[in-house]
C-alpha cells in the first residue's frame, strides 16, 4: 500500500510554486527599492563682494532633500584675486574682469549640463556702501560691471546688488544656525558676530521687545517665529576703524605718529592719503592729502585700548540700552558664532579658547614684542596683515566688551569659528537659501520612517507571516479546505 504525500498533489506543488514566487518577487522590490538611488545635486553661486575681496561660493545640495535643514552645502570657494570691486572706482571694467578666473573655476567645478539651471548672485557690502555715499556714479558703474560679467557666463544669474547693513547680520545669523541644525532644536539659535574690512555686524534673538524697527527683523522658519535684533555698524569694520583711529591721533602738521597699536621697531613711511581717503574720516585739504607721516609703534595694550575707546560714543542713548553711538541694543543672550576678521584676528594671535582675562594678557604680551620677533616668528604671514594684528586684536576686545557688554561671565559663549560642517560662516549662504526659498516657512512633513525602512520592515514582516503559515501547515496538519489525504 502506498501513501501518496500532498507535496506530489498538483495543488501543493501550484501553492509552492506561488509562495516562492511571492517570496522572490519581494527580495526583488526590497532590493531595488532599497538601492541607494542615484544622487541628483543641484548648484548654486553666491559671489561675496567685500571692501577688501570678493570671495565667490559653489554651493550644493541632494535635489530632493532640498527644503531639510543643514542639507545645503559649501563645494568649493574661490577667493578672487586683488582687492574688493570698491577699489575698481576709476577703472570699472576691471573689476568685471577680476572675477573671470573664478568664473571659469565655476564652470569646471558645475558639471556642465547644469550651469544652466545653476543661480548666481553677487552681493557687495559695505566698501560698495561706502563708495555709493563717496561716489555715487562709479558705484553705479562698477555694478553694472560686474553685473555684465555674470551675464555672460553660461549660469543662470539672479542678480548684483548692494546688500544693506541688516540683510548682512540677518543673513549670518540664517547661516550659523541653519549649518548648526539649530532651527529644528529646542536649544534655541546661536547669535552672530561678522567682522569685516568696513562694517561689522551683530545679531541675535533677544527675549526683550526690539524697541527699535531699524533693528528688528522677523522669521518664520520651520513652523518657528524668530524676532531677531540686528545692526550693522558702517566704519566699524577694521580696516576703517583702523582710519578712525588714526584719525584721531593725527595732526595735520605732524610728520611722524607713535602708535600704542603698532610694536616698537615698526616704522613705515604713510600718506595722509591712505587715512582720509574714506567717507568715514572727515575731509581733508588736497594738499594735505600728499603729505606722508612716520608710523612708528610703542607697542602698548592698554595705551592702545585708551585710543580705541575714543572712536566710540558711549555717552548718549535714547532707549533703555545701548551699545555705542547711541545705538539700541538689548543685553547680549545666549552662545554667539563669531566670523570673518573676528576669526582671522583670534585665531592668528591663538586667544579663541581663553577666558577674558587671560585674552587681555595675551593681548599685552603680543603687543608689546618687538616688531623684529613678530617678523621673524612669522616669516611667511604677509606683512600688512602682521602689523595690524595687534591693533585688531585690541580693536575686537574692545568692541566686544565695551561696545556690545559681553563680559567676563558671557566670554566663553562667544565661539571663534571660521567654519561650521565645512562650510563657510558668513552672510552668503543664508542669502542664497533666502533667495531660492529652501527655508520653508512650516516644517516639511516627514514620514514615519524613510521610505528604504519602510520596504525592508514590510519584507520582513511578508516573510515572517510566510514562515508562520509554512510552520503552522507543517505542525498543525492541514488546513480543513484542503482535500482529505487520499489512501490508495
Ligand atoms: O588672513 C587674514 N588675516 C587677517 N585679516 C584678514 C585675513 N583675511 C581677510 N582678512 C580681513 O577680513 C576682513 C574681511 O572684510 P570684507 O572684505 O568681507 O569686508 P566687508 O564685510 O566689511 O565688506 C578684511 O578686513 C580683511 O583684511
Ligand atoms: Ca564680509
Amino acid at each position: 500500500m502506498k501513501t501518496k504525500t500532498p507535496w506530489h498533489s498538483g495543488k501543493m506543488i501550484c501553492v509552492a510554486v506561488f509562495f516562492i514566487a511571492a517570496i522572490v518577487t519581494l527580495v526583488a522590490i526590497a532590493i531595488v527599492q532599497n538601492k541607494p538611488l542615484e544622487q541628483k545635486y543641484k548648484y548654486g553661486i553666491v559671489l561675496d563682494a567685500g571692501s577688501s575681496h570678493t570671495a565667490m561660493y559653489i554651493y550644493e545640495w541632494p535635489a530632493e532633500k532640498e527644503n531639510n535643514t543643514g542639507m545645503v552645502g559649501q563645494r568649493h570657494k574661490c577667493k578672487v584675486k586683488g582687492k574688493g570691486i570698491s577699489s575698481y572706482a576709476r577703472e570699472v571694467a576691471g573689476a568685471g574682469r577680476s572675477l573671470a578666473m573664478c568664473m571659469e573655476e565655476a564652470k569646471q567645478c558645475i558639471p556642465a549640463a547644469k550651469h544652466q539651471d545653476t543661480p548666481v548672485y553677487l552681493g557687495a557690502t559695505a566698501g560698495m556702501r561706502l563708495l555709493m555715499k563717496q561716489d555715487r556714479n562709479s558705484a553705479v558703474k562698477v555694478m553694472e560691471a560686474v553685473q555684465q560679467t555674470l551675464q555672460a557666463s553660461p549660469f543662470s544669474y539672479q542678480g548684483a546688488r548692494i546688500i544693506s547693513g541688516q540683510e548682512e547680520g540677518a543673513f549670518g545669523w540664517i547661516t550659523v544656525n541653519y549649518l548648526g541644525k539649530n532651527f529644528q532644536k529646542a536649544a534655541g539659535t546661536m547669535g552672530a558676530l561678522d567682522l569685516g574690512g568696513a562694517s561689522t555686524q551683530i545679531t541675535f534673538v533677544s527675549k526683550e521687545t526690539i524697541q527699535s524697527p531699524d533693528n528688528a527683523m522677523e522669521f518664520r522658519l520651520y513652523g518657528n517665529d524668530y524676532q531677531v535684533y540686528t545692526h550693522s555698524f558702517l566704519c566699524y569694520g577694521k580696516d576703517q576703524v583702523l582710519k578712525l583711529a588714526l584719525e584721531k591721533k593725527l595732526k595735520s602738521a605732524d610728520t611722524s605718529l607713535e602708535d600704542p597699536c603698532f610694536h616698537t621697531g615698526y616704522s613705515e613711511d604713510k600718506l595722509f592719503q591712505k587715512v582720509f581717503d574714506s567717507p568715514c574720516v572727515q575731509a581733508v585739504s588736497t594738499d594735505a592729502m600728499n603729505k606722508s607721516f612716520m608710523h612708528k609703534g610703542s607697542g602698548n595694550f592698554i595705551e592702545c585700548q585708551n585710543s580705541i575707546k575714543d572712536i566710540f560714543n558711549f555717552s548718549q542713548c535714547k532707549n533703555s540700552q545701548c551699545s555705542f553711538n547711541g545705538v539700541y541694543q538689548p543685553p547680549v543672550e545666549g552662545t554667539f558664532g563669531a566670523f570673518s576678521a573676528f576669526y582671522f584676528v583670534m585665531n592668528f594671535l591663538n586667544l579663541t579658547g581663553q577666558s577674558l582675562a587671560d585674552t587681555k594678557k595675551g593681548m599685552e604680551h603680543y603687543c608689546q614684542t618687538p616688531w623684529n620677533t613678530i617678523v621673524e616668528n612669522h616669516p611667511k604671514v604677509d606683512k600688512k596683515y602682521l602689523a595690524e594684528y595687534c591693533f585688531s586684536g585690541t580693536y575686537i576686545l574692545t568692541l566686544l566688551e565695551n561696545g556690545y557688554n559681553f563680559t567676563s561671565e558671557n566670554w566663553k559663549d562667544i565661539n571663534f569659528i571660521d567654519k561650521i560642517e565645512g562650510s563657510n560662516a558668513g552672510w552668503s549662504l543664508g542669502y542664497m537659501l533666502n533667495l531660492t526659498n529652501m527655508i520653508p516657512a512650516e516644517a516639511p512633513d516627514t514620514p514615519l520612517m524613510p521610505h528604504g525602512g519602510f520596504v525592508t520592515l514590510m519584507l520582513f514582516l511578508t516573510l515572517f507571516l510566510l514562515i508562520l503559515l509554512f510552520l503552522g501547515y507543517t505542525f498543525l496538519g492541514r488546513p480543513s479546505c484542503l482535500p482529505p489525504k487520499e489512501i490508495v
